[in-house]
């Protein structure tokens, strides 16, 4: 009964957490960007054109003995925010954190968009969203989780992301090390192919003081949304509304068009956002909120903050990204198809 353990590691102002993944014989190791939001594994490779390059490691497939093309298949995805990558479909050995995979389904990126180009650490994702929303043609393949599942321990994996420091990806188990209090369970639906789950609203509550959060005082705020718990979003991305009544209690936040969304002063503390999901109550601290520093390069100097709260803009759900899993221990429970919650 297999399970395993793996570093998360932030790039620069956490906008994606890389894990180590090994491909192929001998191993190849690449850092890929681990995403609940997907269920494609796709690498840059020998197969990506050099234009499309970025400094990225490469998955070499000649190198690889146990690298098996799958005739006739190819993948073509685009992900939330618009970016986007295609290619060709092989099957080889992966290893995460010492659970290995046998005929994993590699997708080799032979077109990938500019953003991704410009991303030099990232060499590519693992999905671990649902099979049913694979990309792969004319035979949707299986995520590295799905494949993995009978060998685990327990047919769970957990996420736990922290600001600006290294975190971990666990699979198979359950590290009662990583949260404190009880776990709080809620169903997910996977009709869409995502770990999606109902949420009723939110109330604020002054930093540091999570008991308040249940008070009273920090009025509940019933605006009803639908989610998805997305590891390759960077922000927490909710319904304009509740976004509107939340930076209203904060002074001197607006929204830019040049920033393209929520800006407020970095001197002020912005409230912490208590989400509501079923009887669970998901504090997310004020400083999060800070994200990132928009007219200097730093938080010391300057006085411009961007929102790690903004709004979902056109899309038929919210999504509780990165932001959301440094505030929250989230246990993906795939054969109980249910989420666990639990602060840290
Ligand atoms: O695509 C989404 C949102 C699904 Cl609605 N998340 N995953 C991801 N991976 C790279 C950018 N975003």
């Amino acid at each position: 009964d297999d399970q395993g353990e793996v570093s998360a590691v932030p790039q620069l102002f956490d906008v994606e957490y890389l894990a180590p993944v090994e491909i192929g014989t001998p191993p190849q190791t690449l850092n890929l960007n681990f995403d609940t939001g997907s269920s494609d594994l796709w690498v840059f490779s020998s197969e990506t054109p050099e234009r499309q390059q970025g400094g990225q490691k490469l998955f070499r497939i000649e190198d690889s003995t146990t690298a098996r093309r799958l005739d006739n298949h190819t993948w073509t995805i685009t992900y939330g925010d618009g970016s986007r990558s295609a290619g060709n479909v092989y099957t080889d050995t992966v290893s995460v954190g010492g659970v290995t995979v046998f005929g994993q389904a590699v997708e080799s990126a032979t077109s990938v968009s500019a953003s991704f180009t410009h991303d030099a650490a990232s060499s590519g994702l693992l999905g671990l969203a649902f099979d049913s929303i694979n990309q792969v043609r004319p035979n949707k393949q299986k995520t590295f989780i799905s494949n993995a599942l009978d060998s685990l321990e327990y047919p769970v994996f957990t996420a736990n992301l922290k600001k600006a420091e290294p975190g971990n990806y666990n699979f198979g188990f359950i590290d009662p090390t990583e949260f404190t209090g009880p776990l709080s369970f809620i169903p997910i639906n996977a009709t869409s192919g995502f770990w999606q789950f109902p949420a009723s609203g939110f109330s604020i509550s002054q930093p540091g003081n999570a008991s308040f959060a249940n008070s009273t005082a920090g009025m509940f705020v019933p605006i009803a949304h639908t989610a998805i718990a997305d590891t390759g979003t960077t922000l927490l991305l909710l319904p304009a509304a509740l976004v509107q009544a939340y930076y209203a209690q904060l002074p001197g936040a607006k929204t830019s068009a040049s920033e393209g969304g929520w800006v407020f002063p970095c001197k002020a503390t912005p409230p912490d956002l208590v989400l509501h999901i079923g009887t669970y109550r998901a504090v997310i601290p004020g400083e999060l909120v800070r994200f990132a520093p928009v007219d200097t390069d730093d938080f010391e100097t300057a006085t411009v903050c961007y929102g790690g709260v903004q709004t979902a803009n056109g899309l038929p759900f919210a999504i509780y990204g990165d932001v959301f899993f440094k505030a929250q221990f989230t246990v993906f429970d795939v054969e109980g198809e249910r989420l666990g919650f639990a602060p840290k």
